[in-house]
């Protein structure tokens, strides 16, 4: 796949059959639309393109810090380049952009930078200032520009819509098994292990302390969570149990990610490293005494190592 983030750089696309939006998750909704992507393309001869937008739309416009995203940038490029796409144009949004007319952004964006063959889009895409223009606008303009339009339904799983925001609501209950489901892979965080209180080691459990590569990645609902971890690149996928909270017992404050890993005893300091959520185990508490946390990590590390072993 070719990642163009300069748009006076674009080459010229051959039958180019496009598609545009956030793309947040590239989730199972958003994997119905790339198949689709491919077979238009693949009927014309044609190339697939992707046009995605950085950084997120609300958070130019709301100036909204707390926009909290199912993958950063690199990630979504790194799960749209597995769907074997051609070409992933990444346009700079800026308030300026965001304040084209439907009109204009329609014909002097994206008519005239991609003189596109077939434009697929989901039932309620919305673009323009105000988010005016829509499929009634496509269909107007369908004939004069000579492009065909796919519209696509809404995907629909346990009988509502998959969206970025349905998952981020699952998440951020902790329903990481439904998060999954929808986006058709674990979700997952990546990191570089940092130091934490030199705790872990004491209580027989050293637990990697991660500090997250983007801060506005969105972080699961505090608790005890059955993980897969790799640590450096391309590192052996090993299995671990993960606590989201602030240590509770400990009188703690601050929201920390730590993980155990099971069958395993290496300094990995700085080492980069990614988790994916495989399940909720059990929400975060403060204990009594420090053997009544170490007793029940040891079930929680039981339990890991059950869901991670099925098949
Ligand atoms: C699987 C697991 C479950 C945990 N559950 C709790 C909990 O319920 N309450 C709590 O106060 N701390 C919990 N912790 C955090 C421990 O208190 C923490 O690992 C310990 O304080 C070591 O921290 P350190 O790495 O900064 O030294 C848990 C940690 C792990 C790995
Ligand atoms: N099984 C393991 N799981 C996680 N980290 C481990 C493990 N074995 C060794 N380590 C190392 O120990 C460190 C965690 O020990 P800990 O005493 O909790 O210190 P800290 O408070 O700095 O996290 C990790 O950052 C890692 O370098």
């Amino acid at each position: 796949m070719q990642v163009h983030r300069d748009l006076k750089k674009l080459p010229a696309f051959r039958n180019a059959v496009i598609t545009i939006g956030t793309f947040d998750g590239v989730h199972t909704g958003h994997q119905h639309i790339l198949q689709q992507l491919q077979e238009a393309a693949h009927a014309c001869n044609g190339e697939t393109v992707i046009i995605t937008f950085d950084p997120h739309p609300r958070e130019v416009l709301a100036g909204d810090k707390t926009v909290r995203l199912l993958t950063t940038l690199e990630e979504k490029i790194e799960l749209l380049a597995h769907w074997g796409i051609h070409h992933l144009v990444v346009v700079p949004f800026t308030r300026e952009f965001s304040e084209l007319s439907a009109t204009a952004y329609l014909e002097d964006f994206l008519i005239s930078t991609f003189r596109p063959h077939t434009i697929i889009i989901g039932y309620d895409h919305r673009f323009g200032h105000n988010r005016e223009g829509g499929l009634e606008l496509l269909e107007a303009e369908q004939e004069k520009y000579g492009f065909r339009l796919l519209e696509i339904p809404q995907q629909v799983i346990h009988d509502a819509a998959v969206s970025s925001t349905r998952i981020r609501k699952s998440l951020q209950e902790g329903d990481v098994r439904l998060a999954s489901e929808l986006l058709g892979y674990p979700y997952f965080l990546q990191g570089k292990v940092v130091h934490g209180d030199k705790m872990g080691r004491k209580l027989g459990f050293p637990t990697a302390n991660i500090s997250l590569n983007d801060y506005r990645k969105l972080i699961p609902a505090q608790g005890v969570y059955a993980v897969t971890v790799s640590v450096g690149n391309g590192g052996a996928l090993l299995q671990g149990a993960l606590n989201i909270g602030t240590r509770p017992t400990f009188n703690g404050s601050e929201l920390r990610i730590e993980v155990f890993i099971l069958d395993f005893d290496r300094e990995i300091y700085d080492a980069a490293i990614r988790v994916d959520f495989l399940e909720y185990i059990r929400s975060d508490r403060r204990f009594d005494s420090v053997e009544a946390l170490v007793m029940q990590m040891k079930n929680d590390v039981e339990q890991a190592r059950a869901i991670s072993s099925r098949p």
